[in-house]
């Protein structure tokens, strides 16, 4: 089965979500901080909101493939599940008491079962057969298995670059065992056989949110509170050995939870334009990598300039056009914070965003381009749209 991504606006064929589920459950005012979320989401409403999003892809032909599902089929393949069961069991905080009750727990799940324990985590009390040091000394609001609510944001942990997926290397402590997942999905799945990683969980930290594919052969990687450079310039010596790019073009980005990642701040919406938070468009700036004309030789660097310059140079068009949203500084703060900038396109001129974002969805849609509103009041408190929360798999070239 062919998948492969070269754009952020070709026509989508298949995309991974994850609805979300008990793991959202699991948010309280105690922890919902370090989980990263802004609040604590009504889950079955997150869930209604979602299938919303799910079924606006599906009628306009998208395939939607789930997370939950292809970890649940990937956990009935033997060498998957042990591969699983033992990220888990090698966290060290567990000791070797607590660990041999929760391997034994574990191993009593079905895949499905599994599954949702991996993806919920397991509550002190929800052991039933917890003892020992370690065990004891636990706070009862304390996870023996820590949850993953950011799963919802599929984006972040793998990203396709041509044929091959990057799996990725979250910054995020709360959110660093969700590439074990992803990692085992496309190395055992069957669906992707035979899929080569460009990246893997255990390289400089690298996060898909910050991975834009402005164009065949050219990507731009934000760097700032998740990518690192060390990250970017990873990518970048991978892709330009592989073939799969012959620049990448490095963004810095404010070190702050509004713009944790490149695509908070800025997605396509068509071959030649974006969709860019007014406060920070001028301020851009990108510093050009290049691959050598020898293979082997060291990556060309220069800037920084301006980033839409930079851009189309390395897109070889005239211009990359900015949607200009006309916002007032407020207004576009305020959409900003609710994903206004976090599309997703579907298609050239066609692209997914939360319906709150009445002002910059009206110029979006004076300047051409097609918006299919989605609601996302829950979904929203973990700080991501409709870009964040898919993982595109297949689309088809962009003309
Ligand atoms: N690409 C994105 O911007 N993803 C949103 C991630 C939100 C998540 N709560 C996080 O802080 O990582």
């Amino acid at each position: 089965m062919e998948h492969r991504v070269d754009s952020e606006v070709g026509i989508l064929g298949t995309v991974v979500l994850h609805r979300p589920g008990a793991e959202l459950a699991r948010l309280t005012p105690r922890n919902n901080d370090s989980l990263l979320f802004d609040g604590i989401p009504w889950v079955q409403r997150a869930q209604e909101e979602h299938d919303i999003f799910a079924g606006a892809l599906r009628s306009r032909g998208v395939e939607v493939l789930y997370l939950a599902d292809l970890i649940a089929e990937v956990l009935t393949i033997p060498a998957a599940r042990t591969e699983l069961t033992e990220s888990v069991l090698s966290e060290v905080r567990l000791g070797d008491t607590l660990r041999a009750a929760v391997a034994e727990h574990l191993a009593g799940l079905s895949p499905a079962g599994l599954a949702t324990t991996l993806m919920a985590g397991v509550a002190h009390d929800e052991l039933k057969t917890g003892s020992g040091l370690v065990y004891a000394l636990m706070d009862q609001h304390d996870f023996v298995i820590d949850p993953l609510p950011n799963l919802l944001f599929t984006r972040d942990s793998a990203v396709w670059i041509g044929d091959r997926v990057a799996v990725t290397s979250l910054a995020m402590p709360a959110r660093r065992r969700e590439t074990t997942l992803t990692a085992a999905i496309y190395r055992h799945h069957p669906r992707f056989a035979g899929t080569e990683l460009v990246y893997d969980p255990a390289l400089e930290y690298l996060e898909g949110g910050d991975v834009l594919a402005l164009a065949p052969g050219v990507l731009a990687v934000g760097v700032g509170e998740r990518t690192r450079p060390a990250g970017a310039e990873r990518l970048a010596r991978r892709c330009f050995a592989l073939g799969l790019a012959h620049t990448v073009l490095v963004v810095p980005i404010a070190q702050e939870r509004a713009t944790m990642h490149l695509d908070t701040v800025c997605t396509m919406v068509d071959v030649d334009a974006v969709v860019m938070y007014p406060n920070v468009a001028d301020a851009l700036t990108a510093w050009t990598v290049s691959a050598a004309s020898d293979p082997t030789g060291e990556p060309r660097i220069s800037g920084p300039e301006p980033f839409l310059t930079a851009a189309a140079k390395a897109m070889h068009i005239d211009t990359l056009r900015i949607i200009d949203t006309g916002l007032d500084p407020v207004t576009a703060e305020r959409e900003q914070w609710d994903d206004g900038n976090n599309t997703l396109a579907i298609a050239p001129r066609v692209a997914v965003a939360y319906e709150r974002n009445v002002e910059t969805n009206a110029q979006l849609e004076r300047a051409g381009i097609e918006v299919i509103r989605i609601p996302g009041s829950e979904l929203g408190s973990g700080r991501g749209g409709p870009r964040c929360m898919s993982c595109p798999v297949l689309r088809a070239p962009a003309r």
